[in-house]
């Protein structure tokens, strides 16, 4: 099989990690080249990622160019959300398929336009970075909820929290960039759209810059009547922590309770927490990519398609119009079977 020849765009605190996964732990892929508004950042990288004797890292100082570059197959779009929908309108103007950061794009307007312009072209060439579908707890967790054994599932209880963010993080973006990962889970675990999204504001930590609501509690309502919460909190101070409990007829399932070793002793109990998600998400990334590379090989995707993408910008847009009453938001989504035909 002839090797994936990959470029990255953006290349910051997820493309840098991403590119360095294709040069070390992807087959079947290789690093062609790299991207940067912050062209010295790319520099610096392709200059490291180069030192091996078989691999030649170029930076490209136009993202569209490295998405048109004849020696460029597929793209991995890691630049900021308000980057996305130009980008991806390129990778599908040029036929490369591309692996894009959630969000898909900054609204939903924009990202189902990126869906019919997708589905125009008559094949999928987009998936999505929701990468804890990839994780293997919450494989596992959808695995045994689809088993049946527990009965329906009625309830999912999240917690997602992050040590910190930068202080440009406004509460838009904890709906839009942190929250957004649980509104995927949500459709992804239950196989149902969210149909209504309430976000509420409890008091806000002192740490925070004024003006941000952080904590933030959502309650999403699914089309078959299940429902899903979740506090998001990204300036928790302590470490990163995603928990996920399903709750069904007959019993209940939780993940994300012990990363590491979890000790009881000298009257106390815990273990330790990762710093960040690319500490907690390291495996979900790793497959993530690699089966990427390989469904990419075969001409498909394997993991959150446009529509994902789209669905869960249309219910951000909801919870961030929610953020601003306290008040439900029904969810606006086009009909899936018109526009996908
Ligand atoms: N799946 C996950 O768990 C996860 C984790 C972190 C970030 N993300 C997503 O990855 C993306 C990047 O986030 P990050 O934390 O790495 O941000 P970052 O700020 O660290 O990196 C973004 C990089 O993109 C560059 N950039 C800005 N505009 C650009 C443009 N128009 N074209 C090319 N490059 C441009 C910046 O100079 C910067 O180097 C976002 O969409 C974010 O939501 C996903
Ligand atoms: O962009 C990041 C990323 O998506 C992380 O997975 C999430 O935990 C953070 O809250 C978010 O800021």
């Amino acid at each position: 099989m002839t090797e994936l020849r990959v470029g990255v765009v953006g290349v910051g605190v997820m493309g840098a990690d991403h590119a360095d996964r294709v040069v070390r732990k992807t087959a079947g892929a290789r690093l062609v080249a790299v991207s940067d508004a912050d062209q010295p950042r790319a520099e610096e990288l392709a200059k490291r990622l180069s030192a091996g004797p078989t691999q030649s890292v170029r930076v490209v100082e136009d993202s569209l160019d490295l998405i048109a570059a004849d020696d460029i197959d597929a793209v991995i779009l890691a630049s900021p959300g308000f980057a996305h929908a130009e980008q991806l309108f390129a990778c599908i103007d040029h036929g490369k398929p591309v692996l894009c950061e959630k969000p898909l794009t900054m609204d939903a307007e924009s990202a189902l336009r990126v869906v019919e312009a997708e589905h125009k072209l008559g094949r999928q060439l987009i998936q999505v970075g929701f990468m804890r579908r990839f994780d293997p707890e919450y494989a596992a967790l959808k695995e045994l909820l689809d088993s049946g054994e527990l009965g329906r599932t009625l309830l999912l209880h999240n917690v997602h929290r992050n040590k910190s963010v930068p202080p440009t993080f406004r509460s838009e973006m904890i709906v839009r960039d942190s929250m957004v990962h649980e509104v995927d889970i949500a459709r992804w675990l239950f196989g149902e759209e969210i149909t209504r999204i309430t976000v509420h504001t409890p008091t806000s930590s002192s740490l925070v810059r004024d003006g941000v609501r952080d904590p933030q509690l959502a309650v999403f309502e699914l089309a078959n009547g299940a429902m899903a919460d979740v506090e998001v909190f990204v300036n928790f101070q302590v470490g990163y922590e995603v928990r996920c409990e399903a709750v069904a007829e007959r019993g209940s399932a939780t993940i994300g309770l012990g990363s590491g070793v979890f000790t009881r002793a000298g009257g106390q109990w815990g273990g330790a927490m990762p710093a960040d998600f690319r500490v907690r998400f390291e495996q979900a990334y790793d497959i993530e990519v690699q089966r990427w590379v390989d469904a990419t090989a075969r001409g498909e995707i394997d993991g959150p398609s446009a529509w994902d993408g789209y669905a869960a910008a249309a219910v951000c847009e909801a919870g961030i119009e929610s953020l601003t009453t306290g008040r439900p938001v029904d969810v606006a989504l086009a009909d899936r079977g018109k526009v996908l035909g």
